[in-house]
């Protein structure tokens, strides 16, 4: 898929990952719709990328993925500004184990919402034109994370959604394939914020910081790209792109169903 004229939107787009995903989107040439709580942050992603490559190429949309509204509304604000939806980033999510239930809203819940919400717009059987849905689930979407039991569970979560979406549009001819990054320890705010954010498993932060010292850090930009191949790489449907500290690979999963 090249990206020429082509749509996307991105959830949690100011910051971190959800800002690298943006802006290799934007300079491959896709108009991008940015979704975030934070809409300062956003704002200020948009007039650096303006001054790149021109104000039309972005618009900001403050949104909440726990509010199906918000969602509903900016869909239609992308769709009215840009002429259609062709690409979205389930990026959107937290790290919480004290406030596990937000973090279950936010990084399932909101997923599943955005998903079934943008499907209206690009599902070839609804009047749309098809396209790629990429979600940001995680490693610890693959195995455990013993630090953050119900993190690891959304991220698990997003995995089986993903697949199972995948199988689903492909039968139904929606004209969508679905895929999912699953990055290691990326080098963001919620990396920053973690030691603070393990609730009742605050005693294993030392555990946490010794896997990142074994396991190494990556860059957003590096999961970036992994997210751009799955995007413009169209026989990727169902993939799941492992990124570690200094390799990645598409994960083979066991054959159960
Ligand atoms: N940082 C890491 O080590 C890893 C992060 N991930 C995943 O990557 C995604 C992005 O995380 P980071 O960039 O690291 O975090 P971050 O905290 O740096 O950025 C998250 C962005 O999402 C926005 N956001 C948060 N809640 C939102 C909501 N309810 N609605 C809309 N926007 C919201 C924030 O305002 C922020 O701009 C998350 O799904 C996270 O689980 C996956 C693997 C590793
Ligand atoms: C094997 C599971 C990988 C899970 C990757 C993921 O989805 C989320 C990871 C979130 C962050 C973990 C960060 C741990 C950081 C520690 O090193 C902590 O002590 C960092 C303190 C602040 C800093 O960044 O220096």
């Amino acid at each position: 898929m090249a990206l020429n004229g082509k749509t996307a939107v991105v959830t949690g787009a100011a910051l971190g990952i959800g800002r690298a995903i943006t802006e290799i989107l934007v300079q491959n040439g896709a108009k991008v719709a940015l979704l975030d709580v934070n809409e300062a942050e956003a704002k200020a992603l948009k007039k650096a990328l303006d001054k790149q490559y021109g104000q039309e190429k972005t618009i900001v949309i403050k949104c909440d993925v726990e509010s199906e509204e918000q969602i509903k509304a900016a869909l239609q604000k992308t769709a009215d500004t840009f002429g259609g939806i062709d690409i979205v980033c389930n990026n959107a999510g937290i790290l919480n184990e004290g406030e596990w239930e937000k973090t279950v809203s936010i990084n399932v819940l909101g997923v599943i919402k955005v998903t079934y919400l943008a499907l209206k717009h690009m599902n070839k059987l609804t009047g749309g034109r098809g396209g790629v849905m990429v979600n940001t689930a995680s490693m610890a979407g693959l195995g455990p994370f013993l630090t953050c039991p119900v993190y690891s569970a959304t991220k698990h979560a997003v995995v089986g959604f993903t697949r199972s979406m995948a199988l689903a549009s492909a039968v139904s001819d929606y004209g969508i394939r679905f895929n999912a990054v699953c990055p290691g320890f990326v080098e963001t705010d919620l990396k920053v914020k973690f030691p603070f954010k393990l609730g009742q498993f605050s005693h294993l932060s030392d555990v946490g910081k010794e896997m990142v010292e074994q396991m190494g850090t990556i860059q957003p930009s590096v999961v970036a790209e992994c997210v751009l191949e799955l995007v413009t790489d169209e026989t990727k449907n169902g993939d799941h792109l492992l990124v570690k500290h200094n390799e990645k690979s598409y994960v083979t999963f066991p054959e159960v169903l």
